[in-house]
């Protein structure tokens, strides 16, 4: 499994994705500062992979604390976990994950006579325990999206939505790599995603680990290729869910989204539970995260633009729910249009059985 993310003694160790694919290097974080840079500087990156960092993060930050008193402790605690909210806007698996991390903390508070060393081991545990979910949670993804992905045919995936994006199976890749396992014979096209290149950089890279057959498209060529009958899916992950099924991801996902739709080819939304935001209404309330110009203006360090010229460089666009054919958890398979709405089927602590 791709060592995206892991608890060391240490400290967290993280494959730092900003050298991948010619380099795996790896970074450790002895503090939760650390933590927040490298969620930051996208040295990792993806949903469920920053809100298991800001999770062990705060754990990090617990156990190398001075503390010598609850007091103490729980001001840095909010400490910590406003630094960490700050690092990015989009993804509420980041907000959710560190409202985990503190409502375990507020419970083990009332604990009587609970001591300081039994809160740091607690929440390491915790940390723990959700990295192992998450694992959890995308295999379970992969064993309900597998039977919607073709028997043999070519998939067509946006950014990384991977081992690389989450603990280590994925959730769009993680539907690919099951459908492969259960013997469909699929073939990927991967977005190369500008302006960052998780596509060309991260998922053509961890699916050639998996002899997954790969090929990188610039984010301009999907839409022939839809014409000329070679894609016969879409898969791709999600930053966050609205509660109407608006899907926020990687910017260059609506133009995919509506293509697809144009081709009546299905368009694939995988992603766990705590993807889902009902406390957003719909896609036009999600904080989009805007990042630096320089990621556009520059590749590989050399200024391919005027300088001056004005830069967009949204690093998310959302995909309304009309262009989603199914959004697979690991709990079952949303089958659109909704039979129920994302609250009741939250709610039922249930989803749709899977197709
Ligand atoms: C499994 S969710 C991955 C999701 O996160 C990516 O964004 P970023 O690389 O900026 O963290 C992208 O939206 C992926 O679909």
């Amino acid at each position: 499994m791709i060592p995206t993310l892991e608890w060391t003694p240490e400290g967290v160790r993280f494959i730092d994705q900003t050298k991948l694919p010619l380099d795996e290097i790896y970074v450790t974080a002895t503090s939760y500062q650390d933590v927040a840079t490298i969620i930051r500087d996208m040295i990792v990156r993806g949903a469920p992979a920053i809100g298991v960092s800001a999770a062990m993060g705060i754990a990090l930050g617990v156990d190398r604390s001075s503390a010598t008193t609850l007091s103490q402790l729980t001001a840095e605690v909010e400490e910590m976990s406003k630094v960490l909210a700050a690092t990015r806007p989009t993804a509420v698996n980041l907000f959710w994950a560190i409202d985990r991390m503190n409502e375990k903390y507020k419970e083990l508070l009332t604990t009587p006579g609970v001591t300081i060393p039994e809160i740091k081991a607690a929440l390491i545990t915790e940390a723990q325990a959700m990295y192992d979910a998450d694992i959890e949670a995308c295999k379970q993804m992969g064993a309900h999206g597998a039977t919607l992905l073709p028997e043999e045919g070519t998939v067509l995936t946006h950014c990384n939505a991977g081992a690389l994006a989450t603990c280590g199976y994925g959730t769009a890749l993680g539907v690919i790599r099951a459908a492969v396992e259960r013997g469909h014979k699929i073939d990927v096209l991967a977005d190369e995603t500008r302006p960052y290149l998780q596509g060309a950089r991260l998922t053509a890279w961890e699916l050639m680990q998996d002899n997954i057959p790969t090929t990188v498209l610039c984010d301009n060529m999907a839409g022939t290729l839809m014409r000329q009958g070679r894609i016969q899916a879409v898969i791709v992950g999600a930053d966050r869910i609205a509660a109407n099924g608006d899907v926020a991801n990687k910017v260059g996902t609506y133009s995919v989204a509506v293509l697809a739709k144009e081709h009546g080819i299905p368009f694939y939304v995988a992603a766990p539970w705590s993807t889902i935001d009902l406390a957003t209404a719909h896609g036009d309330q999600i904080p989009i995260e805007q990042r630096s110009p320089v990621e556009v203006t520059h590749s590989n360090g050399k200024q391919m633009t005027p300088h001056g010229v004005g830069i967009e460089n949204p690093a998310f666009d959302v995909t309304p729910a009309k262009y989603v054919t199914a959004i697979i958890t690991e709990r079952g398979v949303l089958q659109a249009p909704y039979k129920v709405s994302m609250k009741e089927m939250l709610d039922a602590e249930s989803a749709v059985p899977a197709v």
